[in-house]
């Protein structure tokens, strides 16, 4: 089977096909006892994504441990960031920090477009590397969105109202379009180098852009998301595109003007809901708790929303957000197992 028929690549097109393929968002995480004694071994987090011999061995654990349908670039949103000049740092029970604080029109005109060949070849190699040894199925490059990038970047970290992102969106518009512009070039690049060392399809991860109303996203944020994945579409037409968000029901019939293949789902958008809105193939959306209760409760949500998937132009399979990491890993198996067995049932 040419890599082209598999499943995935096949859903993404909006083609049928004979299961429902799935994939879990964070799959290579602290979930796995195997990842955790990988990044000690590594030092940090950052270490890790650093190092190609062990982000490979990391990318493909899931595929062993768990059976998903392809791996994910084991990386992270904020690793291009670094390049740009911003110090990026992972604190035990804080999450990211980045340094220095961005403030002003200079400090963002001192920000660079990293050039991927050059900055981040630790990533290509890693993606070359699994290319070697995963042959049976995709591989997932991603990125952050613009908005989420920004958001890390003005807040210096994770943040709870936003008031850093929103007021420079709102007041500083220089400041706004610049930092976006840049982002959106450093976006492209790297996408369209993750595709030339052999990605086989990428997401987009917009996570935050649920916090925004419609009118701000329209405003503020689409155009510059809308212009990355034009000049991709232009670039590698065969490469499927996914877009992906938490909480951002009320902003699928923006998104389906963008010209992506696939639209990922948040576990409280339901199906039915998003297909009277929006044309593209689906991605998602149990609920990552779903995977603390009984086998039979799973079974029961994987089959509702196998059977609404039916509707879509295509189905890929997943969680609404990351797998948790007090997740048991041989629940995380069920629900793969769980996935290919009913959606072959509803099929026959
Ligand atoms: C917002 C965001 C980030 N990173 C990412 C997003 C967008 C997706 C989402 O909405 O969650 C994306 C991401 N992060 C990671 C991947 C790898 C691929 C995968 O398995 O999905 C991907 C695609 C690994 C990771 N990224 C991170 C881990 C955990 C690091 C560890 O402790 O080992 C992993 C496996 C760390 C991370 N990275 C980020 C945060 C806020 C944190 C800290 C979380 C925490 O400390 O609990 C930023």
């Amino acid at each position: 089977m040419s890599l082209k028929e598999h499943p995935i690549l096949k859903a993404a097109r909006g083609e049928k096909t004979d299961y429902t393929p799935v994939w879990i968002m964070r799959q290579a995480g602290r979930y796995s006892e195997r990842y955790r004694r990988i990044r000690e071994k590594a030092g940090s987090f950052m270490d890790l994504c650093r190092n190609p011999e062990l982000a490979a061995e990391v990318t493909l654990i899931p595929i062993e441990e768990i059976g998903v349908d392809a791996a994910i670039l084991f990386s992270d949103i904020l690793v291009p960031i670094e390049k740009m000049g911003i110090d990026v740092r992972f604190v035990e029970g804080r999450g990211p920090v980045l340094e220095p604080k961005v403030e002003t029109v200079e400090d963002v005109e001192r920000l660079k477009v990293p050039e991927p060949e050059k900055e981040l070849p630790y990533v290509l190699e890693t993606i070359q590397l699994i290319k070697k040894k995963l042959t049976d199925r995709p591989l997932i490059g991603f990125s952050g969105a613009p908005f989420t990038l920004a958001s890390y970047i003005l807040e210096g970290g994770s943040s709870k109202n936003y008031i850093a992102a929103k007021s420079a969106m709102w007041n500083k518009i220089e400041l706004w379009d610049l930092l976006m512009t840049k982002l959106t070039e450093t976006v492209t690049e790297y996408l369209s180098s993750q595709i030339k060392a052999g990605v086989d399809l990428v997401q987009i991860f917009d996570s935050w852009m649920g916090v925004l109303s419609r009118e701000d996203y329209e405003k503020y944020v689409f155009p510059y998301t809308e212009k990355i994945v034009n000049e991709l579409k232009k670039r590698h037409p065969e490469t499927p595109i996914i877009h992906f968000g938490v909480n951002s029901s009320h902003l699928l019939e923006v998104n389906n003007r963008l010209n992506v293949d696939v639209i990922g789902l948040d576990w409280k958008t339901e199906i039915p809901f998003a297909l009277d809105r929006i044309n593209k193939s689906i991605q998602g959306n149990l609920d990552p708790v779903a995977l603390f209760a009984d086998e039979s409760l799973i079974e029961e949500k994987v089959r509702k929303i196998l059977k609404e998937g039916l509707k879509a132009r295509g189905h890929i399979f997943n969680l609404g957000h990351g797998i948790l990491p007090q997740t048991d890993p041989k629940k995380a198996r069920f629900l793969v197992e769980t996935v290919h067995r009913i959606s072959r049932e509803l099929r026959s």
